[in-house]
């Protein structure tokens, strides 16, 4: 049976992992949300007294936005490269910081340079990956990973890595390094078209919130 969600409320796809906290915690901070909804259980639908939250996987965040399940949601630039939904994205979160970028063992960071034919990329963002070399003209054979995407180079499973980076311990515990940045990226709150005018209200009232408080900081 298709569990029927109150519509009075707006649905929110929540990011079930690192995003999730800090989320629940802007959330709150503006004055959008009075509780804390935790994680503790294995429920996958979070009913609050106005927002139903959905926890899903981050990459999975466009999807149920785009396609109206969720009012709206919570993604990562990297995922919305990624995945080009058709959403709108009217708020920069500032949680989740990080850069994409193209990374590599440091004696093949010539290699890189010199002009090659044929580059063999491990990644999590295959299409970032094609269309960051495609508009260089490089061809790539991109080797699609979940995790873990740091080994590829070490084992020689591939020439590089495209990947995210934060703090840049992950690259220097294995001796990798950068080889150059793709672009950075953020958390954005996204929102579906459709809600964008039906609940226009609620949704603008959302967005004025977390904006006041982004500015005030
Ligand atoms: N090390 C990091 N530092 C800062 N932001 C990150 C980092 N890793 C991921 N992010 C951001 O947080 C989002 C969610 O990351 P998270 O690790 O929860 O998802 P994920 O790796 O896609 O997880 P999974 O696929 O296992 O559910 C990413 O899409 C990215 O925008
Ligand atoms: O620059 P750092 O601070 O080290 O962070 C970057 C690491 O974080 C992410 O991995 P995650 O923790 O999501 O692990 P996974 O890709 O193996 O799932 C990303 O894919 C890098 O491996």
């Amino acid at each position: 049976m298709v569990k029927k969600l109150s519509t009075e409320k707006i649905t929110v796809a929540l990011p079930k992992g690192r995003l999730f906290e800090q989320t629940i915690s802007i959330f709150n901070q503006c004055g959008i949300l009075n509780e804390k909804p935790s994680q503790d259980s294995r429920k996958l639908i979070l009913e609050t007294e106005d927002f139903n939250f959905l926890l899903v996987r981050a990459k999975d965040v466009p999807t149920y936005v785009e396609y109206g399940v969720a009012d709206i949601g919570v993604a990562g630039d990297d995922v919305l490269l990624e995945m080009k939904p058709d959403v709108y994205r009217p708020v920069d979160l500032g949680i989740g910081v990080c850069t994409i970028m193209v990374a590599g063992l440091p004696e093949d960071k010539e290699k890189y340079f010199a002009n090659p034919t044929l580059l063999k990329i491990a990644t999590k963002y295959p299409n970032i990956a094609k269309d960051f070399f495609g508009e260089k003209g490089i061809k790539v054979q991109i080797i699609e990973l979940y995790g873990s995407i740091e080994l590829a180079p070490l084992v020689g499973l591939a020439d590089f890595i495209v990947d995210i980076v934060e703090t840049g311990r992950t690259l220097k515990e294995n001796g990798l390094v950068v080889i150059e940045e793709i672009r950075p990226s953020s958390a954005k709150l996204i929102v579906n078209r459709a809600s964008y005018k039906t609940k226009n209200e609620k949704v603008m009232s959302i967005i004025e919130k977390l904006e006041n408080m982004l500015v005030k900081g």
